[in-house]
């Protein structure tokens, strides 16, 4: 579905995507592995369109996405969610997850305030939506569809946050660092919540940035290692974890 090709990208001196070349097959869960600063977050920001990259291609389904916003990659299926929470706290659960979707949704303010009647047949479809699509990821969370996310633990806030991704119907999720902050037992949960969505929606593609190994090894079918923005290994879980080049990149080498 997406292939990159020779994909670079420099912040002035630094290079940190050099020439990387991957693909993203329809369906699968590919773990995105690497030190810190190995560029994963930023082959995230290139691939949404929030960075433009200095050299190469990204292709979704043959088409060219280097150079488009960030709001066409959205509506040609790519979401996300962000190392840090981005959520609007004093808004409801509704409203969080809602505003992931508004690319369908009407927004004219003539429609908002003189087409009451669709306003509120749009509006009560959204409650329908967001609410089977909770009840696929976290069936508690639909009797707090009206509070505000601000009254919620962190392993909710995460879920509102892919929710919200989710809305949209995407091809591809992108997930950056999701345990990020979370206890051991609630990033199990939130895993569980993530293979339970992928055996509703086995089309979906999933790339998950996560350092915590566990998680990779119970939920990725493929992995891809990053050192200084380049590709050090792929393959299965086994494979990258018996990879001498990945014990290095994690370890250092041994100095006699
Ligand atoms: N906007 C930016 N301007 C300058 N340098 C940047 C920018 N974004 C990232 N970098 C640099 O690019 C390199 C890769 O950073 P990136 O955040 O992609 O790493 P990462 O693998 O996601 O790390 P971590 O696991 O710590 O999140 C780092 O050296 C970082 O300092």
């Amino acid at each position: 579905m997406i292939t990159v090709t020779d994909l670079t990208m420099r912040f002035g001196g630094l290079t940190a995507l050099d020439h990387l070349n991957l693909t993203i097959h329809e369906g699968e869960i590919l773990g995105l592995l690497g030190p810190n600063g190995s560029g994963k977050t930023t082959f995230f920001n290139v691939l949404t369109g929030l960075y433009k990259a200095s050299g190469g291609s990204i292709t979704l389904d043959g088409a060219e996405v280097i150079g488009k916003s960030p709001q066409d990659i959205y509506r040609s299926g790519v979401a996300r969610t962000f190392q840090r929470s981005r959520l609007s706290l004093p808004l409801t659960v509704f409203d969080n997850i809602v505003i992931g979707d508004y690319q369908h949704m009407q927004h004219g303010l003539v429609f908002n305030l003189f087409r009451r009647k669709a306003f509120r047949a749009e509006y009560d479809a959204y409650v329908e939506k967001v609410t089977a699509l909770l009840n696929i990821f976290s069936p508690p969370l639909v009797a707090q569809l009206f509070e505000p996310v601000e009254t919620f633990s962190m392993i909710d806030r995460r879920r509102i946050e892919v929710c919200r991704a989710l809305i949209s119907q995407p091809r591809l999720l992108l997930l950056d660092e999701p345990s990020a902050g979370m206890t051991h037992d609630e990033t199990d949960a939130l895993m569980d919540d993530i293979l339970q969505v992928r055996s509703k929606l086995p089309s979906l593609s999933v790339v998950l940035i996560e350092h915590q190994m566990n998680v990779i090894k119970r939920i990725t079918d493929r992995c891809l290692v990053l050192n200084y923005g380049k590709k050090i290994a792929e393959g299965s879980y086994a494979e990258i974890t018996a990879n001498r080049d990945v014990q290095t990149a994690y370890l250092g080498e041994e100095t006699a």
